[in-house]
């Protein structure tokens, strides 16, 4: 089933050639089903890589999606094109007054900032508002989500003494949930971040279920129990490459930086990096999808269904 995206989308080039049934926004369905509509709040510099990412893990489903892209008005991107924003994105005024199936909320290279400096935090802060009664199902990403942990439950971030950089086991801490459904004992997800939230602060939060940490990346999913809001600390969209991007772009930068961990075999970076994430990263998002927007949505959005209990 296909996934629509707006007309032209960079993306769409990529994804057809991996087989991904991309549509033009302008083009009708052909089946009288109500298509899920899929807001991505794109916080992240690298927008087109992001895109390309998000959409490759939604339109991977048989589902029919409609995605919407937005960005935030109160900042002015510096790696971003006007004319792309322009041509493909939209501004939370342009959606407000609409209901959405789903949320993304990605990450943003903004950690080593207090919330209240990102200067786009006070507008953030009203999407995050607007998705309690206007969104399904929200999904944050990173610092997405330690945004969203810190403006719904008031869980702060706390710098790490070394950047949480690599590929790291992961166990599932509350079986029977559906967004693991699938899911083995042990998986791997990446990390790659500088902060993060303590367990006791996550674990002690009235609404919140740790449904999935490791021993050494702490947190990697928190859920609120009626599956509306899902954090996410890590990044299972990431491409294979996207570790060791960041890893050369900060030794080119001259930055102390740590070699990605289980991700170069011996963690040599000279050698070409091992993906092992994207079967995990695909029944995620999947998952997601299924279960927390597709099942827990009213057909006619806005009428009210009540979310089932988790
Ligand atoms: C922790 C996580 O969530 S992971 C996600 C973060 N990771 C990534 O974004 C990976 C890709 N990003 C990058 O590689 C780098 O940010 C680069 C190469 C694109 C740019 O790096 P630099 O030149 O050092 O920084 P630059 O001054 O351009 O700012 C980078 C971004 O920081 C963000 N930023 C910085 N200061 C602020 C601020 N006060 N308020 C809001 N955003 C800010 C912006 O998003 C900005 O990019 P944008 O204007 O295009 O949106
Ligand atoms: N994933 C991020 C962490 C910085 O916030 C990066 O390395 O770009």
């Amino acid at each position: 089933m296909p996934i629509k995206v707006p007309d032209h989308l960079p993306a769409k080039e990529v994804l057809a050639r991996e087989n991904i049934f991309v549509m033009d926004e302008s083009v009708a369905y052909h089946q009288d089903i109500r298509p899920l509509r899929i807001a991505i709040l794109n916080l992240m510099p690298t927008k087109e890589t992001t895109e390309t990412q998000l959409l490759r893990l939604i339109g991977n489903t048989p589902l029919q999606l409609e995605a919407v892209l937005l960005h935030p008005k109160t900042h002015t991107s510096k790696n971003t094109s006007a004319e792309h924003l322009a041509s493909f994105y939209k501004t939370f005024d342009d959606i407000k007054d609409e209901k959405y199936d789903g949320m993304i909320i990605t990450g943003a290279p903004v950690e080593h900032l207090p919330f209240e400096e990102v200067n786009y935090w006070e507008e953030l802060k009203e999407i995050m508002d607007w998705t309690v009664d206007n969104v399904t199902s929200t999904f944050h990403i990173c610092w997405g989500a330690q945004a969203g942990l810190y403006h719904h439950f008031g869980i702060p971030k706390h710098p790490l003494p070394e950047k949480m950089f690599g590929v790291f086991a992961h166990g599932v801490a509350k079986p029977n949930t559906p967004l693991l459904r699938g899911f083995d004992e042990v998986f791997y997800a990446p990390q790659s971040r500088h902060t993060e939230v303590l367990r006791e602060d996550v674990a002690n939060a009235p609404g919140l279920d740790i449904l999935s940490e490791s021993e050494e990346a702490g947190v990697y999913i928190a859920a609120s129990k009626d599956g509306k809001q899902i954090f996410v600390t890590g990044h299972a969209e990431y491409d294979p490459q996207s570790l060791k991007w960041e890893y050369d772009r900060d030794k080119a930068k001259g930055l102390r930086i740590n070699v990605p961990k289980n991700y170069f075999p011996n963690d040599d970076p000279t050698k070409f990096p091992m993906s092992t994430w994207r079967a995990h990263g695909n029944l995620l998002f999947s998952n997601w999808l299924n279960y927390y927007v597709y099942q827990a949505t009213p057909y006619e959005l806005g009428k009210a269904k009540p979310h089932s209990n988790r």
